[in-house]
């Protein structure tokens, strides 16, 4: 049992980051243990979930990608994935949000790291954790095991309305983990970490090879709820079984030079702060009205701006009505998929069940400089596009602008006396000289102008519908009661990193991961990214799991 040994590293939470890190710590031949709260999601772990057409196989929901879109869905059963003590969308389940996730890879922008990260996590210091990230995990552009494209209708009337050469300013096509910094006026193939037809990601590679070595122990249906922490010093966590199998105690870490890692995600490293007396005095109150004398003591507070930085990015969405665009059915995919498309899945990884469905494809990028203005200097935000027609009446095609790196909103996180993590502040839309909605107004116009100017046949507008103004929409779309809507799910920020603990910008871990005023505790997630980066974040996630495992062997040699 876990309980009856110290452990070298105690890495919390098995998702996109926590894998990694664990895998490559494990490398060193000391000993780690990684904890997750959920049940096994991917085939290959263990899992069990699946709609009846993939029984007798070693396939789950999680593993077939086309299957992603039922998370949303509420007539698929969705029971114990989404985290209940979260109120936004956060996966439970081995993985996190790679078990669940859309598996969207990018290669960080080289701006990633130089325009919000301290000395240490520059683009030069992520040269080796970039390239380590990129040649363990894959991509494709393509999932399914024929090298073909699946229900492209949409995407190709979209990559010719962008790259036609016969409308003004067409966008260059590349790809985009080839040229990871070309996010101006770029659009790309969508790129995806799915592996031989089945969902990839940290879980079929990192973890793979973490698990075969003895020093490396997997947790599963156990959940951490708070470190045991006796001033600086963390000795190690209090676990309870969260699922039949998990496992109730304490588990301590190496007398003198283990380490707890928090990977729990944005949310849940926060809680966990919380829950051992690290962050603003407010939140540690609340929880010790709730956990009483369980919680450390008053005394031993130690109070940190946890969840004062946090960031997501919003996401909006126009559509065009195109004649003839294929429609795509997908619906009946977890219940009751052609069976044609099943035998060819089953038997060679092909057809649309391997791809997201339909083709998420492709992906464009403006960059728009911003003027400076208060306190803020000059400097540019990037806004990434992406192209679907899925949860649309057929022959309606949608175009989904996400504000990304630079964009200036910031939002805050609290948690209440239920013990649920849930944003106090939105990080939409509230920047005091309206920088992030002059940008998304400025995409958006040009590219409406694109779209209904001819780039696209027989287009008409949907949304906005014909007649009501992009300018009146977008503002009802950006404000009101539903601006949790906006979020694509990437939230990221509630640790800051910075360079001197206890300075002014809002430090919770220093560079080191490790979090201020404590001798042993790190925090190792989407938590210390200052800032959306320019697209989807597990590309980022990972390579940071990759720099942190750099960092804190360095400082155990
Ligand atoms: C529906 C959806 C679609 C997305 N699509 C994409 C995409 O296509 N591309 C992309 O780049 N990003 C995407 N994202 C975002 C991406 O998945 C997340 O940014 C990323 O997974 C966050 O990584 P993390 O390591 O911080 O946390 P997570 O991956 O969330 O991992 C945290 C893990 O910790 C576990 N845990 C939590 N609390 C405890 C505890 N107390 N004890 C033990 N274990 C605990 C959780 O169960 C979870 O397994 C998507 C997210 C969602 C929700």
């Amino acid at each position: 049992s876990p309980l009856n040994q110290t452990w070298d590293y105690i890495i919390v939470g098995a998702g996109a980051a926590g894998i990694p890190i664990a895998d490559r710590l494990s490398e060193s031949g000391k000993s780690v243990l990684l904890v997750e709260r959920g049940w096994a999601s991917s085939g290959r772990w263990g899992g069990t979930v699946k709609p009846s057409w993939l029984e007798g196989t070693n396939l789950t929901r999680f593993d077939v990608p086309a299957l992603y879109q039922f998370i949303w869905t509420n007539d698929t059963d969705n029971s114990g994935i989404l985290c209940p003590d979260v109120s936004v969308p956060a996966s439970c389940v081995l993985g996190g949000g790679t078990a669940v996730n859309a598996g969207q890879f990018y290669k960080p922008h080289k701006d990633d790291w130089d325009t919000s990260m301290p000395s240490g996590w520059r683009s030069e210091d992520m040269v080796s954790a970039t390239q380590k990230a990129f040649s363990r995990l894959l991509w494709t552009e393509t999932p399914s095991q024929d090298n073909k494209s699946y229900l492209t209708n949409g995407s190709s009337l979209a990559l010719s309305a962008l790259t036609n050469p016969s409308y003004p300013n067409p966008y260059t096509l590349i790809r985009a983990n080839t040229s990871p910094s070309s996010k101006n006026h770029t659009t790309s193939p969508t790129e995806f970490f799915f592996l031989n037809g089945e969902r990839g990601g940290p879980m079929a590679t990192y973890l793979v090879s973490a698990s075969r070595r003895p020093t490396f122990h997997l947790l599963l249906n156990t959940t951490v709820s708070r470190i045991l922490r006796t001033g600086s010093l963390i000795s190690g966590v209090q676990v309870s079984a969260t699922h039949p199998g998990g496992t109730t105690g304490t588990i301590h870490t190496t007398p003198r030079t283990g380490r707890v890692i928090l990977s729990a995600g944005v949310f849940n490293t926060a809680k966990l702060l919380f829950r051992s007396g690290i962050g603003p005095t407010s939140h540690l109150a609340t929880v010790h009205a709730v956990d009483g004398p369980a919680m450390i003591n008053p005394s031993s507070w130690i109070r940190l701006p946890v969840g004062r930085y946090l960031d997501d990015a919003p996401s909006v969405y126009l559509a065009i009505r195109v004649p003839g665009l294929e429609p795509s059915a997908w619906e009946t995919l977890y219940n009751a998929p052609d069976p044609m498309d099943v035998q060819r899945y089953l038997s060679a990884r092909a057809g649309p069940l391997a791809e997201i469905q339909p083709s998420l494809s492709p992906t464009f990028w403006d960059t728009y400089d911003i003027p400076s203005s208060g306190n803020e200097t000059s400097s540019d935000m990037v806004v990434q596009w992406s192209v679907t027609s899925t949860s649309l009446p057929d022959g309606v095609l949608a175009f989904s602008a996400t504000l990304a790196r630079g964009k200036r909103s910031r939002g805050a996180l609290g948690i209440d006396s239920s013990l649920t993590m849930r944003p106090t502040i939105l990080p939409y839309f509230n920047d005091a000289a309206g920088a992030d909605y002059a940008v998304l107004n400025a995409s958006a116009h040009a590219l409406w102008a694109r779209l209904l100017g001819g780039a696209i046949p027989g287009a008409s507008a949907y949304l906005p519908a014909a007649g009501q103004g992009l300018d009146e929409y977008l503002r009802g779309a950006v404000s009101g009661n539903e601006t949790l809507g906006l979020s694509s799910n990437h939230w990221v920020g509630s640790a800051r990193m910075g360079e001197v603990c206890g300075d002014e910008r809002e430090v919770v871990v220093d560079v080191m991961t490790r979090v201020c005023g404590t001798e042993n505790l790190h925090v190792v997630d989407a938590s210390i990214v200052n800032g959306v980066p320019s697209s989807n974040p597990q590309g980022v996630l990972v390579v940071a799991a990759e720099r942190a495992a750099e960092v804190i062997l360095g400082l155990d040699e």
